[in-house]
């Protein structure tokens, strides 16, 4: 942790150093202050205590700011760059680590490598106090230093060994946090089904969530307590090494001053030392968490998306063509221990063209637009935008071409990337068509409400679609939940007039009642086109124009 630190703050660090050391000696000069004047008390004495008591009280204020300061700016840093890696990183990446360890890491992980953050100033302190200390006991005696050198060497070993077990067992508690943040997502998430079946919650209670936790809770007590039991076997050396130096013959040679000295200086260290050990285990589990960070870091950074804001190649100014050429895409199930395998599909969208894509569940529809979108990248063949490849490099510009509303869409309470005020009338007026305008209103570009019915959230997700104003539209059974009215609005209207404004759409349907106003259909049968069908021309109807400002 202090390496990290190193590497991205060092400057400070240095400062934090000598500032921590001049503090650490200026105590260690204070008690030798004491220790003289408890012998031979003079006025020069008094000035030089005031004195270094200003100078201790200073540089420790000094150190505390600037170890929080450096503390705080080190979090920030670190959320801001998990998250941006999370956004710059391909949609596959994600969806193997799944939403519970990242949450578990933006928010754990990173909780508690602020918790020994918030430390750091106070060990400085004292580990500063306790150099200056053991500096000023070096100078008191040299022979006895020595002595106390070898005791230190022996202590720290021995603790490193005995704390090496519970070291692992937070490693274990961590991996069990990971397991217990699955359950706790099953449970925010799955709270309905748990309510109204007392078996399967009591079941899940018992195998699941409450074995996560009870391992977790076995685990980091084993921890927390061999971690004092170890904290307690350096006090017990601690204590026999004062009971060594004023019992036993080591004081016979020495002067009285210098026994009194390593007595005071000992029992003045005492506190620190405690501070020192008493943090060691937040130190150890911020080690584990900055750990998976790390890790999560090298994972996200596979393979990086471009930049959604590079400049588009000046092919793409205008959507002309999309074409699928032997695209393949495939998921092994390991349940069934087999793979499903979607293609090679080749296919070409152009501007203004109504596609529908039909197929039973599981036939590969949801994979193909994603495929299609550039969330999924094909492993084998190739997308080519307006005659220019899809690659690693042009992915995140590719990606701003789509607008789509998932199945499982994401309904944000706020407009992010619109000028509230620029699309204010534009929303008004389609907040009416979607019949929404009873229902919410637009406060500062946040919506003043999201608690809505499935389909009518539906409709602000169209809604917030149409305001993206792509070339390329994508809908994964929009009017799936959508009432007899509005699925004649969606299919009848909204879509042609998308494909009367050169949009082009892909729609994924089970609806076969409006088959007849696709372009074209797309069947697709376990990974494999079965058929591609143009439906017969029909009169088109009198449309009023959506969205024409
Ligand atoms: N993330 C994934 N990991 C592993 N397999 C997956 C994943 N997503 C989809 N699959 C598999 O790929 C196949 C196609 O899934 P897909 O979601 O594309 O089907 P679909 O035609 O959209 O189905 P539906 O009509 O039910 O939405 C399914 O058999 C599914 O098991």
């Amino acid at each position: 942790m202090f390496g990290y630190l190193w590497r991205t703050s060092w400057q400070t660090i240095v400062w934090v150093l000598i500032i921590g050391i001049t503090s650490g000696l200026g105590s260690a000069a204070l008690i030798a202050t004491i220790n003289q004047a408890l012998s031979v008390p003079s006025e020069a004495l008094l000035g030089q205590f005031v004195g270094l008591c200003a100078l201790v009280l200073l540089s420790e204020t000094l150190s505390f700011s600037l170890t929080s300061r450096l503390s705080e700016a080190t979090i920030y840093k670190l959320r801001i760059r998990i998250s941006q890696l999370i956004l710059g990183s391909p949609y596959p990446n994600l969806q193997k680590l799944g939403k519970a360890k990242l949450l578990a890491n933006l928010t754990t992980d990173i909780a508690t490598l602020s918790q020994a953050f918030m430390l750091l100033p106070e060990i400085c302190i004292h580990g500063a106090v306790v150099v200056g200390c053991l500096a000023y006991l070096a100078w008191l005696s040299w022979q006895m230093a020595l002595v106390l050198t070898g005791i230190i060497i022996v202590t720290v070993g021995t603790y490193r060994l005995l704390t090496q077990a519970p070291g692992r067992a937070f490693v274990k508690a961590r991996e069990e946090y990971d397991k217990l943040g699955q359950s706790f997502r099953h449970l925010t998430e799955g709270i309905k089904e748990l309510k109204l079946h007392a078996e399967r919650s009591r079941d899940f209670m018992t195998r699941s969530l409450a074995a996560s936790a009870e391992n977790h809770r076995r685990l980091t007590l084993f921890a927390n307590v061999t971690f004092m039991l170890a904290n307690k076997y350096t006090f017990l050396v601690y204590y026999l090494a004062i009971g060594l130096i004023l019992f036993g013959g080591l004081w016979h040679q020495a002067a009285p001053e210098v026994v009194s000295g390593y007595v005071l200086v000992l029992l003045f260290m005492t506190g620190h030392l405690a501070g020192l050990t008493h943090s060691l285990p937040a130190f150890v589990t911020a080690r584990i968490a900055l750990d998976k960070i790390t890790q999560l870091g090298e994972a996200l950074q596979t393979e990086p998306l471009g930049t959604p804001n590079a400049p588009l190649p000046k092919q793409w100014a205008t959507f002309q063509s999309l074409t699928l050429d032997e695209v393949t895409h495939s998921f092994h199930r390991e349940k069934e221990n087999r793979r499903f395998t979607l293609g090679p599909i080749n296919l070409e969208f152009r501007p203004g063209e109504l596609v529908f894509l039909v197929g039973g569940n599981g036939s590969g529809k949801t994979t193909l637009a994603m495929l299609l979108m550039g969330l999924y990248h094909p492993e084998l063949g190739e997308i080519r935008y307006n005659g220019v490849r899809i690659s690693a490099a042009n992915r995140a510009a590719y990606l701003q071409q789509f607008a789509v509303v998932f199945a499982d869409f994401y309904l944000f309470d706020e407009l992010f990337g619109f000028d509230a005020d620029k699309i204010t009338y534009k929303l008004m007026d389609y907040l009416e068509r979607l019949h929404l305008q009873h229902k919410l209103t637009l406060n500062n570009g946040r919506f003043s409400t999201t608690a809505l019915s499935q389909g009518q959230c539906k409709r602000l997700a169209l809604l917030v679609a149409y305001l993206e104003d792509r070339p390329f539209y994508i809908f994964d059974e929009w009017a799936a939940d959508q009432d007899p009215e509005f699925k004649e609005l969606f299919y009848t209207e909204l879509l042609p007039e998308l494909k009367a404004k050169g949009k082009t759409v892909l729609a994924i349907t089970h609806d076969d009642r409006y088959f007849h106003l696709a372009d074209r259909c797309i069947t697709l049968e376990e990974g494999q086109i079965k058929a591609i069908d143009y439906p017969p021309v029909t009169t088109p109807r009198p449309m009023v124009e959506f969205g024409e400002y």
